[in-house]
């Protein structure tokens, strides 16, 4: 049997950062089938949104749960197992590496893939400075992704601005996720590290995360397809021409 076609819009993760169930359901309502892929974080999780993510997944869409995991080998495991037959397509687990052993035991044999989050895209040199680490960003993100590659996880969690770095370093197997995505224009907020969804894709992302840009405009469903047009013209933009 052959391998089944990656559907474009998959490139795209709308991260559904919304205080309530209600107020998911209606911008996933809005976005319609533009969105095929998204992702569920603190503040919906904690309000009700692993049942919605079960909604979600029940009417064929992908669901990932963006709960960057850090804890004891027992506990991380067991967690993973939980999202696994919850589903998920993907599940997010801090770097360090007896965390992402235990996430890629726990996730046993199913499909979920698990994330590992090298450096937070709100984070700068200083922030980690203040943090207490004695490395810098780009350095940090080296290290973690040469033991996530090591661990064998499934996929690294980025900045757009580290993807190209990331993607010589982890080679071509193993997906590359990146938050931290704006559009040109679009309000940076809290994030330190960003890029367009042209220029990440350029370098190497296989998924955008974007939650405010999409939310906070007045036609999500129209935000999201100019996400997915940028991306699609760095995709063609990629391949050599004939
Ligand atoms: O390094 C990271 C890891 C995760 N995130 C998450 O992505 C979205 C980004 O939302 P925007 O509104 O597009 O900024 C958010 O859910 C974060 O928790 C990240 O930003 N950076």
């Amino acid at each position: 049997m052959s391998a089944p076609i990656p559907d474009p819009r998959d490139r795209l993760i709308v991260a559904l950062d919304l205080p309530s169930v209600g107020a998911a359901e209606s911008i996933v309502s809005r976005l319609g089938d533009t969105a095929t892929f998204y992702k569920i974080g603190y503040e919906l999780g904690f309000a009700g949104g692993l049942g919605f993510a079960r909604e979600l997944i029940a009417e064929g869409k992908k669901v990932f749960i963006d709960f960057k995991l850090h804890d004891i080998g027992n506990t991380v495991a067991r967690g993973v197992a939980s999202l696994a037959a919850l589903g998920a397509s993907f599940a997010t687990v801090h770097a360090y590496p007896q965390t992402m052993r235990a996430a890629m035991e726990g996730k046993g044999a199913s499909p979920l893939r698990i994330l590992a989050v090298t450096v937070l895209t709100s984070y700068d040199d200083a922030d980690l400075d203040e943090a207490g680490y004695r490395a810098d960003v780009a350095s940090t993100v080296a290290a973690r992704v040469a033991q996530a590659r090591e661990i064998g996880v499934d996929g690294i969690v980025c900045a757009p601005t580290d993807a190209a770095k990331v993607r010589g370093l982890l080679g071509a197997k193993g997906a590359i996720v990146t938050p931290g995505v704006r559009p040109d224009g679009a309000a940076t907020g809290d994030q330190k590290r960003v890029a367009t969804p042209f220029a990440a894709i350029r370098a190497g992302a296989d998924h955008l995360v974007v939650g405010r840009p999409i939310l906070a405009s007045p036609d999500p469903a129209a935000a999201a397809r100019a996400v997915q047009a940028e991306v699609a013209r760095a995709l063609s933009a990629q391949v050599p021409s004939a």
